[in-house]
Formats: C-alpha cells, structure tokens, sequence
C-alpha cells in the first residue's frame, strides 16, 4: 500500500507553519536592507554573513524539516532553538560590531525574534520560559562584558526582559483562551458527530467520511466492503421490554461491532433507528463473511432473552453485505444499495444470518 488511508482523526497544521517560515525568512531579507544603510561600511561583510551565512540558512533547514514525517514531535524544541539561535546570532553581531568599530548596534531585532516565535510559529508556553530565561541571561552577559549601551545597560537589560515578560502574559492568556476554545470546539465536534446514544459515529459524520473512503479505494483500485446491520424483531422486543432496555440493546449492537472492527480506517457508524453501517475498506470477501459470522455469534454469546414476536428466543441481528473494488462509475451510494438489499435478503431468509453479494 503506497497511499495512508484516510483515518478518523486530525493533524499538525504544517501548511501554516512553513507559510510563516517563509514570511519569516523574508522579514530577515526585507530588514536586511534597512540594516545596511546604517551600518559602517567596514562591518557590512560581517552583517551579510551572520544574516546570509548563518540566520537564513537555519531558517531554510527548518523549513526542509518540516517535510519530514517526524516534524510534529520535534517543532517545539526546534523552533526555540532557531530562536534562540537567530538572538545569539544577533547578540555575536552586536559585540563584532562593538570591538571593531564601536558602533552600537540596536539590540530590539531580539525581541521581534521572540515575538515571531511567541506568536506567528505559536511557540508553546513551556518552550517560550526556557526561550526568554536563555535569551535574557545572555542579553545580561554581554551588557556585563561589553560597556555597549553604556549607562542605559540596565535599562535595556530591564526592557529586553519586560518586553519578552509583557510577550510570556500574552501568550499564557492566548494559550488559556485557545485552549477553552478548543474544547468547546470539540464538544461541539463530538454533538455534531457522535450519537449521543451509542457513542459511534452518527449518519452526518457517515455520509462525509464514507465518500472518503470510497474514494481512496476507488483510486487505489483495493476492495471495500459495505455492511448493513438490522437488529431483529425490534418493534416486538420495544414493544415487549419497553423503550429503556430497547436503548440498552442498541448501545451493545454498537459495542459488538466496534469490537469487532477495530482498524483505525473501519467506518463504523449509526446509520438510523436499529439499523448501523459500517464501511471496511481492504476486506476480503472471505474476510467480510468473517465479520459478519462474528458479529451474528457475539449476539448468540451474549444471549439476550428476546421472547416477545417470532425469534429464536434471544436478540439478533441480520446482516447485508456489499464487497468489491469501487468501478469507476459506482458511487459509495451504489454499494449501501446493493448492501441493503443483502440484507433485505438475510430477513427474508430467517433472520439471524448474513446475506453477501459481490462487485463482478
Ligand atoms: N428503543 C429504541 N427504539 C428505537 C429507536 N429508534 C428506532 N426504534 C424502534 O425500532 C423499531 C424498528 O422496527 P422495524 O423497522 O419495524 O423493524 P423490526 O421490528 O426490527 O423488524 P425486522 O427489522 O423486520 O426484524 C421501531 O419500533 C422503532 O420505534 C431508538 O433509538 N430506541
């Protein structure tokens, strides 16, 4: 298999993160030029290699990392040492300028690194400490060694630390808010999603997801199986128990099936009512016949009594299946057709039994 299957979870925005990245390394050209009108002639090699040599070929490396599938784990503490490293460039540019010619060079480039970081690269709050903990101890050092701003030393040792201070508190807050946000987000997610009663997937979420995974199978050219599960006799045992216990036995058909299917790109979803869908694309249909023998012996284990109507006794459930690959003019629509009429098939042959049929 050359392509991921499309599963049912979300991932690290990586697109947002190298569109930053390279606006990033533009800002560092675009100041390139204002920086070189005000430095002396003599010092302007040295400032194109810390800006040419040394800055924008981190930011370039980094830039080439986030092609690499690890990137996620490792961006937080890569991206605080690109900080870190584009500052310490800095302050090395600062002391050059200093001893060779005794030009002051503006320190605030610094704090625009850390505000970029903070907020543009949305540096974490744990990495943002460290990053501002370093970068102020190393601001002290060289204002300590290197008489540079004189006797605005201390003031400017207390900016660069209440400036990148002010940045931590806005960040803390952004962090806390985005936070509330995304679990607000999430539960309204999970509502919008997820059937409040069986926790499976509800038909919404069905109806976008399968085409997905129809596609991808349709492409790939790989087998699909649809399966269409009706619980038997269901009026009669609602009728007979009563409503509450009729829920009860719709949560357990979805517990059993997603016991059953287990894979992280097996669909399983609420289809309405009693009746539950599930898409499985890679099966077989040995192995479909399979699932279902298990899904129809699950029932059978867990022996619910059902002696209300025409059935064995016990609750079951029937089941109709659609397997194949997806041709190029069939739609996901197409086999729930054919899978529903499978299983209009398992009815009328007795229940408690699966009906399959096949693409030619
Ligand atoms: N308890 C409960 N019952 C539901 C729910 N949704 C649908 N039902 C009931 O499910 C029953 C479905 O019955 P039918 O479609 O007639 O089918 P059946 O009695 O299962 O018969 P066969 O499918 O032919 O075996 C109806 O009585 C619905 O009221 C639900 O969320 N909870």
């Amino acid at each position: 298999m050359t392509q991921t299957l499309p599963t049912h979870s979300e991932s690290f925005n990586v697109t947002r993160v190298r569109v930053v990245l390279a606006i990033g390394g533009f800002m560092i050209l675009a100041f390139m030029f204002a920086d070189l009108s005000l430095i002396p002639q003599g010092l302007k090699d040295t400032y194109i290699v810390s800006r040419l040599g040394l800055q924008l070929p981190v930011v370039i490396v980094f830039f080439a990392l986030s092609y690499w599938r690890h990137f996620k784990p490792i961006y937080q503490p890569a991206l605080c040492f690109v900080l870190l490293w584009l500052s310490f460039v800095n302050y090395g540019f600062t002391v050059i300028c200093w001893q060779q010619v005794g030009f002051v060079f503006p320190y605030e480039g610094v704090l625009m690194y850390a505000f970029f970081g903070f907020f543009a690269m949305r540096l974490s709050f744990r990495f943002a400490i460290y990053f501002v903990t370093i970068n102020t101890v190393a601001f002290y050092f060289i204002v300590q060694l290197y008489p540079i701003y004189g006797e605005r030393s201390w003031v400017n040792l207390g900016f660069v630390f209440g400036a990148q201070l002010v940045g931590l508190v806005g960040l803390y807050d952004l962090k806390r808010k985005i936070s509330s946000l995304n679990e607000a987000n999430s539960r309204l997610k999970s509502l919008s999603e997820i059937d409040q009663l069986t926790g499976i997937y509800n038909r919404r979420y069905y109806e976008n997801k399968s085409k997905d995974l129809f596609s991808w199978c349709k492409r790939a050219g790989d087998t699909l199986a649809v399966f269409m599960v009706d619980i038997d006799h269901f009026k009669d045992f609602n009728d007979g128990y009563g409503h509450q216990k009729g829920d009860e036995t719709i949560a357990l058909q979805a517990k059993i099936l997603q016991q059953i299917f287990k894979r992280d790109w097996d669909l399983v979803a609420r289809y309405g009512g009693e009746e539950f869908v599930i898409v499985a694309p890679q099966l077989t249909s040995d192995q479909a016949q399979h699932q279902a023998e298990r899904i129809i012996a699950a029932w059978q284990k867990k022996a619910v009594e059902h002696t209300h109507g025409n059935g064995t006794g016990l609750v079951s459930c029937s089941i109709g299946i659609f397997c194949g690959v997806p041709s190029q003019t069939q739609n996901i629509e197409a086999f729930v057709d054919h899978a529903d009429q499978a299983l209009y098939q398992a009815k009328a042959d007795g229940r408690a039994r699966f009906c399959i049929t096949t693409n030619p």
